[in-house]
């Protein structure tokens, strides 16, 4: 029997189960029906290009563990695509559940199409840096046309998700002039139609022009991740004016988005200290109807360039806890230089951790699970089983080789004062 549906919301709101949704089954500690609801409620969303052909689907939202994504591409200044093929590589091999093309430079469709081809997971774009560098114009000359057919060609080239930032309206950029920061706008998509509204004296083409997003978007089934243009770049920036009327836009976006049956996302801070990381999550749940929230960290400092990795990780693993779905990875190399294939794995690993960490948290089985396997095997000083079942085995087992103890079933940091063994038949 054929069933017709345009978009996964589409197909749950009619009752339909797409191959999608079960793949996602597959891999969740959820049951069909809250998984059907959630996503026609807009609390998961299934970012599934219908051109992305060998997708292995992945589910972001309630309920569902919190996922990781990569950032890679090229840059003017370092123009390597082999090498972003590669730190995509490294991004499945290390179990990544994202990976977003930044690329700036050179034949972005070339490489875009590759990636598509033979990357697995779902694979976000923003269209709005890509209108710059395939039509090569000064920002201000960009076309209202142009904005929309950089959007249909990464819909076309099987992109799941695209970050747009629809919600920096002019009422928004008014905003940012009035109210001071320390960083103005760090977002570079933001920047971007920031000068673009500025030079032109336009709205933005994607605030004023949503619906014409929502069909493209709703043909291939790309899902929108609203991005925050005006996220704070900085600690003292963080939670103020600007950042709040963007998300309350982000909000009446999100609803009008589901009208027309679009998935949709929000993307969230930024820098943010970790007492406001609770806050922040609450108001993006109230203010954007409990649409996933895919953030970018939190970095909850911003005294630490060559460890924005850990700063990441603190503030991503709270903000998990308290309800985001989606974490951005941030490498060491963040505020520094493009990151190498080795910043690439410190990132993702640091985010797994928070991911995982948070999922804890959120009082996941399977989450539990692992950490009671390796808590078992810490515990029978079991060194296989404790690689076995560890984030990053390789490097647990290259440690423990490299310092080897006189008794094998001890490690040399407490050598014969080993307390587990000391105790373990005393309390058998
Ligand atoms: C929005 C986020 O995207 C990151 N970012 C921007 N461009 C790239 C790239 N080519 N590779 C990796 N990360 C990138 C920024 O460092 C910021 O963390
Ligand atoms: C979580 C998150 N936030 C933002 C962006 C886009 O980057 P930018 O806003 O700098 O264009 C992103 N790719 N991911
Ligand atoms: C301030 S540099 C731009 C990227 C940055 N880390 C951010 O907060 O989004
Ligand atoms: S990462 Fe570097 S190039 Fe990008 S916005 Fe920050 S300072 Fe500018
Ligand atoms: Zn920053």
């Amino acid at each position: 029997m054929s069933q017709s549906y345009t978009t996964q919301m589409d197909a749950a709101r009619k009752g339909i189960f797409t191959p999608q949704m079960e793949q996602v089954l597959a891999n969740e500690p959820i049951s069909k029906e809250a998984l059907m609801q959630g996503i026609a409620q807009g609390r998961i969303a299934i970012p599934a290009n219908k051109n992305h052909l060998n997708l292995k689907a992945a589910g972001v939202g309630k309920g569902l563990k919190t996922k990781i994504n990569v950032n890679l591409g090229v840059s003017k200044d370092v123009c390597c695509f082999d090498s972003e093929i590669n730190k995509a590589r490294l991004a499945i091999d290390y179990q990544a559940d994202a990976v977003m093309d930044l690329s700036v430079s050179g034949d972005t469709e070339k490489f875009r199409k590759s990636l598509v081809e033979q990357i697995p997971v779902m694979i976000g774009t923003v269209p709005i840096y890509d209108t710059l560098t395939r039509t090569g114009k000064p920002t201000q000359d960009i076309t209202l046309e142009e904005w929309f057919e950089t959007v249909e060609i990464h819909a076309a080239n099987g992109i799941d998700f695209i970050t747009i930032h629809a919600g920096l309206n002019r009422k928004c950029a008014q905003s940012i002039k009035t109210n001071p920061r320390l960083c103005g706008i760090v977002s570079r998509g933001g920047a971007i139609l920031f000068e673009w509204m500025e030079k032109t004296g336009n709205e933005n083409p994607f605030y004023e022009h949503f619906d014409r997003l929502l069909e493209i978007c709703r043909a291939h089934d790309v899902c929108i991740s609203l991005g925050d243009g005006l996220r704070p770049g900085a600690i003292k920036d963080s939670t103020d004016a600007p950042q709040i009327e963007e998300l309350i836009t982000l909000g009446e976006l999100t609803r009008r988005a589901w009208e027309k049956n679009v998935q949709v996302m929000i993307e969230g801070p930024g820098h943010v200290p970790l007492h406001e990381i609770e806050m922040n999550m609450q108001l993006q749940k109230k203010l954007c109807h409990n649409a996933p929230f895919y953030v970018l960290g939190p970095l909850v400092t911003d005294i630490a360039p060559g460890y924005d990795h850990i700063t990441s990780a603190i503030g991503g693993a709270l903000a998990a806890m308290h309800g985001a779905d989606f974490l951005c990875y941030v490498t060491p190399a963040e505020h520094l230089r493009l990151p190498t294939a080795d910043d690439v794995k410190e990132g993702i690993m640091a985010s797994r951790i928070a991911a995982h960490a948070g999922d804890l948290a959120k009082g996941l089985k399977d989450a539990e699970i692992s950490d009671h396997k390796m808590s078992k095997a810490r515990g029978e000083l079991d060194w296989e089983g404790q690689f076995d079942c560890a984030l990053d085995p390789e490097k647990a087992r290259q440690f423990r080789k490299s310092s080897q103890p006189e008794e094998k079933e001890v490690c040399t940091m407490c050598g014969d004062f080993c307390a587990v063994k000391r105790v373990g038949a005393l309390l058998k």
